[in-house]
């Protein structure tokens, strides 16, 4: 566009760039927009005194979709449904002010494609490429260029981590067959597991998902105890191994499960001697320092270590993914462990997701499968024109949790493919691990149940229980709410919770700091060692004169942190099912809204109910909301799940 035509522009909407700021300030005291959105849209509008309103706007949606999980701004999309790319409450609960402006007010006449070119004019939008713009637009997706510089990354580091495969030596057939002996396939569907682990022998990238219990850490335990056996075979020094998880408790987890397993293992003492026990968070490895978003491992001073695992991988966001690619070794194996169905991480992307979008339709490559075949005894058809992604990607499909008799796995199951018939027969075959308070669409009755399942907690705590014992009980029932706000969510139900374990004197107090209040915390503080996700419980300190503490579970035992300085947690009687991604309880009371609305997704119902390992007790929602959240998948905006189907379109061209 000519300077002429671009002084037309402004001159024929003289105020819609003053309309656009003004808007800002609406729509963040009304909380659709986050302060940070606005901050940065200011910041732009001050660099550029031209900027015009579709230019701002576009910048103000695309830093709002980084809070709700989009990589980037989709313009199609943000056309077609202007309301949904801000956080609007659902009409039905407040119609907007007839003077709020609304995003469409500035966007009329407009399509993607003229949208887009008044993007590229901008100085402050550039092409895909190397460039200081805060802006990046890429097709018909705008970026924050942080974003766009992150999405790159991810892609390059794990593009060079596919095709090459590693020497994998015939004498591993022997130990592989002793690992997997007791696998015993009783149809003739292969054994996943030891598909998995042969084909991760020979890649620098391996990605193996499967749903609860499906053997994920026993497969990969084998797989390290292989590794490890043909690197001593070779030198007296054998692999650095690291084990990591996102938050403090997938680490713990995974230490737990590791540790396990490895005791299991029929391999040598040696071999034992030289797998790991411990993980660590993805923060603590890679460095997280106080006040700065780098880390203390990056490209210029990689991790020191030759294999590296990460579990609940599907709770990675691209951040920290770019991050965590960038400091790994060029020649290091990365195994990716997590569950693809899973609700994606709290931060924007969906990398583990995009990564299996194909994964259960796909065969793998003629030279894989011949080494299935001469290394594991396992015959598969190959795909001749599979992606280079196929023979990296592995789906365990058998849940050793959850069995025929199991109505959270039929649930789970149901869930999972969207049959909501399937999930309305699971309700009516008489499982005993499920039940649903469907009667109860009063929140008193909810608080009842909830208080029913702490009092055994409590009467511990009454009773004298150390704080490890306390710990050791706390993951033996949890609420979980899909909602935040309202008394169907969190926040209702919280208070509600602490009301009434106050009146029946299982706690002092119900407000502030009180012993018997359970809390996440909210934020990294690597000083502290507590981190994003650690759950712990406040209680008297007998070390410190009763004092209260907030004591956490470590792998070697518990930490107590003085309550007033821990800046960043909540209180969860109740947590939201984003929140306790990376646990897993023996009972949840799993808490749905009354009325079906966009949160409640497939991923956010299959991932509460497989937070419970041995009870399930569903309460709220009915079968309409149930067959609403079943029909409704998450969509994430982002160019990487594109990179991943051209992988596949490369191939097949
Ligand atoms: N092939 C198998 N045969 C029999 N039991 C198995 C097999 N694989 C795993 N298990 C058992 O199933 C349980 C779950 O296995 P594992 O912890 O490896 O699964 P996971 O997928 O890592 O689970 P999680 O959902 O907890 O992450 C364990 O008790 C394990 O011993």
């Amino acid at each position: 566009m000519s300077d002429a035509q671009y002084s037309l522009t402004l001159e024929a909407t003289p105020s819609s760039r003053e309309r656009v700021l003004e808007s800002l300030a609406w729509w963040e005291a009304l909380g659709w927009l986050r302060a940070l959105d606005a901050h940065f849209v200011r910041f732009l509008a001050e660099h550029d005194a031209q900027a015009p309103a579709e230019v701002l706007l576009a910048a103000a949606l695309a830093s709002h979709q980084l809070g709700r999980g989009h990589v980037c701004l989709a313009l199609s999309r943000a056309l077609a449904a202007p309301r949904d790319v801000l956080s609007l409450p659902p009409l039905e609960e407040s119609a907007p002010q007839a003077e709020v402006p609304l995003p469409e007010d500035f966007l009329q006449g407009l399509d993607s494609a003229a949208w887009a070119a008044r993007l590229a004019e901008s100085p402050l939008v550039a092409p895909p490429g190397p460039g200081t713009t805060p802006l990046v637009l890429a097709g018909e997706r705008l970026y924050l260029r942080r974003y766009w510089s992150a999405e790159r990354s991810v892609a390059a580091h794990l593009g060079e981590r596919l095709g090459r495969p590693l020497p994998v030596e015939a004498s591993l057939a022997e130990p592989l067959a002793r690992l997997f002996a007791t696998n015993a396939t009783h149809d003739d569907t292969p054994d996943w597991q030891k598909v998995a682990c042969t084909l991760a022998l020979r890649n620098r990238l391996t990605i193996i998902s499967g749903g609860p219990g499906t053997g994920k850490t026993t497969t990969v335990t084998r797989l390290l105890a292989l590794l490890q056996t043909q690197a001593l075979s070779s030198s007296a020094q054998g692999l650095r191994i690291q084990l990591a998880a996102p938050t403090g408790k997938a680490a713990a987890r995974l230490s737990a499960s590791i540790a396990g397993a490895v005791k299991d293992l029929d391999v040598g003492d040696d071999v034992q001697a030289a797998l790991p026990r411990e993980a660590l968070t993805l923060h603590r490895l890679l460095g997280a320092r106080p006040d700065t978003r780098r880390f203390r491992h990056h490209a210029g001073h990689p991790l020191s270590l030759d294999l590296l695992v990460v579990d609940e991988a599907s709770m990675v966001d691209l951040e920290l993914m770019a991050a965590l690619l960038e400091a790994m070794p060029a020649e290091a194996r990365l195994i990716l462990l997590g569950d693809k169905d899973q609700l994606a991480s709290v931060e924007a992307g969906s990398v583990l997701g995009d990564l299996c979008a194909n994964a259960l339709h796909q065969g793998y490559s003629p030279p894989a499968c011949e080494v299935l075949e001469r290394l594991a005894g396992i015959s598969m058809t190959p795909d001749a024109v599979c992606s280079p992604l196929a023979d990296h990607v592995v789906m365990l499909r058998k849940s050793y949790r959850f069995d025929a008799h199991s109505g959270i796995g039929a649930l789970a199951a149901a869930t999972n493919a969207g049959d909501v018939a399937a999930f309305r027969r699971a309700w009516d075959a008489g499982y005993a691990d499920i039940d649903w308070l469907a009667a109860s669409r009063d929140q008193a009755a909810i608080e009842r149940a909830a208080v029913a399942g702490y009092r055994a907690l409590y009467r511990r705590i009454a009773a004298g229980a150390t704080a490890t014992e306390v710990l050791e009980r706390l993951g033996d029932f949890q609420v979980l709410c899909a909602l935040k706000r309202g008394p169907w969510g969190v926040e209702g139900l919280n208070a509600g919770i602490a009301t009434r374990l106050w009146r029946e004197g299982c706690i002092d107090d119900h407000q502030g700091w009180y012993a018997g209040r359970p809390v996440m915390v909210t934020r990294n503080d690597p000083q502290l060692g507590v981190y994003n996700g650690d759950i712990g419980i406040v209680l008297p300190a007998p070390e410190a004169q009763q004092r209260l503490r907030v004591f956490f579970a470590t792998s070697d035992g518990v930490r107590a942190v003085l309550p007033s300085r821990l800046e960043a947690c909540e209180t969860v009687f109740a947590m939201t099912v984003h929140k306790s991604q990376g646990s897993e309880f023996a009972h949840v009371l799993f808490v749905l809204p009354e009325h079906a609305t966009p949160i409640l997704t497939r991923e956010l119902v299959y991932t509460g109910i497989t937070r419970a390992k041995r009870q399930l007790t569903l309460a709220g929602g009915d079968t309409r909301v149930m067959d609403s959240a079943l029909h409704r998948r998450v969509v994430r905006d982002s160019g990487f799940a594109d990179w991943v189907a051209a992988l596949e379109q490369e191939e097949r061209s």
